[in-house]
């Protein structure tokens, strides 16, 4: 049986832990200041922004839990400067149940090693040291003030995987990283003790701590980090560890290290819970790959020490549920799955990217046939019209030139009456295609209705227009727009010309009703000719 240490053990005390010491600076470049975490441990949080309301609330709330005295005492002795392995088991003592969870704890694999079992608190205190033994108290105390399940599971895996990334990238803050782990969601606490049902409602599923806190911040302006430092200031908890819990729930990048540890240690323990722990894993491993100062440092050893040390560790802080996962070989299944993942997502990206240039050509071809009429290709009467409006509105901004041709096929109706109306189609056919021909680019031919065409002639005058009538008229003449029983078939247009500097024209319609009217007259002239308001 092992006898009581008469070692004069002196523990570390809390306060000299606390001190300022400077992280040195790091080849990997990462950190070459002082770590702010370790040189504000002493300072307490700063709680302006936890709203007046809910401060006021916290305040008033007679239901907020309570520590157990003997966890109240620890944590009073653990702000003195100078405190011995004595006082602390002096102080543990008179709570049994608190003094059997130390000794175990001592006792346990993870602090064993090759001693001898201890069977006093003093020993066990000796043998923790003044953190595990914090940690060890305060675990006690939250069982007592009974935060839920699926956050104590969070907060276990949380402390040991942070000490375990301090002690390869922070050393000097390992012991006060894993209390602050462990402690990180006791705002919870505080929040069912204000809301106990309408919060519980909020409590998320595993692997869902990010919902929680938008939640919380949508419903009281702040998440659960800040109240747990408030809760833990008004527990007596050091300022320092006070203050390490306000930062807990930050951003990763930050560029301190000690801090970086904290907030990772929830992300590795969020990762453990989800419903799918090799997938979450392998997305954190993927997105600390691009973390200044963590590639060097793969997770998979890392959650390797975390699988060897979590089961001792639940069984210890008596969680029901054991936390043995194989986390390598998640991690390893999971970066598979997640390739999978990424491939059948990029598959079905380019699928949907096919998708939508059909549906891009498919708009594009409904678009064309809107405005084309379809027995000749020309622009319709709606597109004519709607192109003459712009073209109109930005000649007469620019005070520039704008012609417009109506033409009108002579006696089409004797021509479908003689040769039928299928004859008729080729000729208005042949005619457009002619049409097309002749127009420069930048022109708009389009047909009107029924024999009747129109050209619109930016940038032209009544002159220009009147050439261009004129090659359409000889081009008639020589050129056959059918064949009737092998022999040619001409035809012959009327064709009405309007002109902006003719007379002052304010639309489409008003502009296209001056060429018909021009169109009339050539037809009353004999036809097969131009008319235009200013006789040529
Ligand atoms: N084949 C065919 N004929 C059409 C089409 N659209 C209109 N028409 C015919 O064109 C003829 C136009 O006749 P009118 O307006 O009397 O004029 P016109 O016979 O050309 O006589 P003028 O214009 O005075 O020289 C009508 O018989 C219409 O049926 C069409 O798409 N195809």
């Amino acid at each position: 049986m092992a006898t009581r240490s008469v070692r004069a053990a002196r523990l570390t005390p809390f306060a000299a832990r606390r001190i300022i010491r400077p992280i040195p600076p790091r080849s990997n470049g990462v950190h070459d200041t002082d770590s702010p975490v370790l040189a504000e441990a002493s300072a307490a949080p700063d709680l302006q922004a936890l709203p007046a309301g809910l401060s006021r609330r916290l305040q008033e709330c007679q239901t907020l839990p309570s520590l157990p005295a003997a966890v109240s005492q620890v944590l009073r002795l653990s702000r003195e400067e100078e405190v011995g392995t004595d006082q602390f088991a002096r102080a543990i003592e008179p709570d049994p149940a608190l003094t059997l969870r130390v000794v175990a704890l001592a006792n346990s694999a993870y602090y064993r090693r090759a001693g001898q079992d201890v069977v006093t608190c003093h020993d066990a205190v000796s043998r923790l040291g003044s953190e595990a033994t914090l940690a060890a108290v305060m675990s006690f105390g939250l069982q007592a003030a009974r935060i839920p399940e699926p956050l104590w599971h969070r907060a276990v895996i949380a402390s040991v995987a942070a000490r375990e990334l301090a002690q390869r990238l922070c050393p000097e803050s390992a012991g006060l990283l894993f209390t602050s782990a462990l402690l990180q969601d006791i705002g919870v606490i505080g929040l069912l003790a204000l809301d106990d049902e309408a919060y519980r409602r909020q409590l998320p599923h595993h692997g869902e701590h990010l919902r929680l806190m938008l939640a919380e911040h949508d419903a009281y302006g702040c998440d659960h980090a800040l109240i747990g430092a408030w809760l833990a200031l008004s527990w007596g908890v050091p300022p320092g560890l006070a203050r390490c819990i306000a930062d807990s729930h930050g951003p990763l990048e930050d560029g301190d290290m000690a801090r970086l540890c904290l907030r990772l240690s929830g992300r590795i323990a969020d990762a453990r819970l989800a419903p799918d722990p090799g997938v979450a894993l392998a997305r954190l491993a993927q997105q600390l790959e691009h973390l200044e100062g963590l590639q060097a440092m793969p997770l998979a050893p890392l959650l390797q020490a975390l699988h060897a040390r979590l089961p001792a560790m639940s069984q210890l802080l008596a969680l029901t549920q054991p936390l043995a996962l194989d986390d390598e070989d998640l991690l390893h299944q999971g970066k598979q799955r997640l390739v999978e993942l990424t491939l059948s997502l990029s598959t079905r990206l380019q699928q949907r990217h096919r998708e939508l240039d059909d549906l891009r050509r498919e708009n594009a071809a409904l678009e064309q046939r809107s405005h084309t009429d379809p027995m000749t290709g020309l622009a319709n009467r709606a597109w004519l019209e709607h192109c003459l409006d712009q073209r109109l509105d930005e000649t007469t901004a620019q005070a520039g030139a704008l012609a417009l041709l109506f033409i009108d096929l002579d006696h089409f109706k004797q021509l479908n009456d003689r040769h039928g109306h299928g004859l008729g189609d080729r000729v208005l056919i042949n005619f457009a295609s002619a049409l097309r021909e002749l127009v420069r680019e930048g022109d708009l031919a389009g047909r009107y209705g029924g024999e009747e065409f129109v050209v619109i002639l930016p940038g032209e005058t009544s002159d220009g227009a009147r050439v261009v009538a004129s090659r359409l008229l000889a081009l008639l003449v020589a050129q056959p727009m059918a064949e009737v029983a092998g022999e040619p078939l001409f035809v012959s247009a009327s064709i009405g010309i309007a002109s902006l500097e003719d007379a002052p024209i304010g639309s489409a319609q008003e502009m296209i009703a001056t060429a018909d009217r021009q169109m009339y007259r050539a037809k009353r002239d004999g036809r097969a000719r131009v008319s235009t308001v200013r006789p040529g």
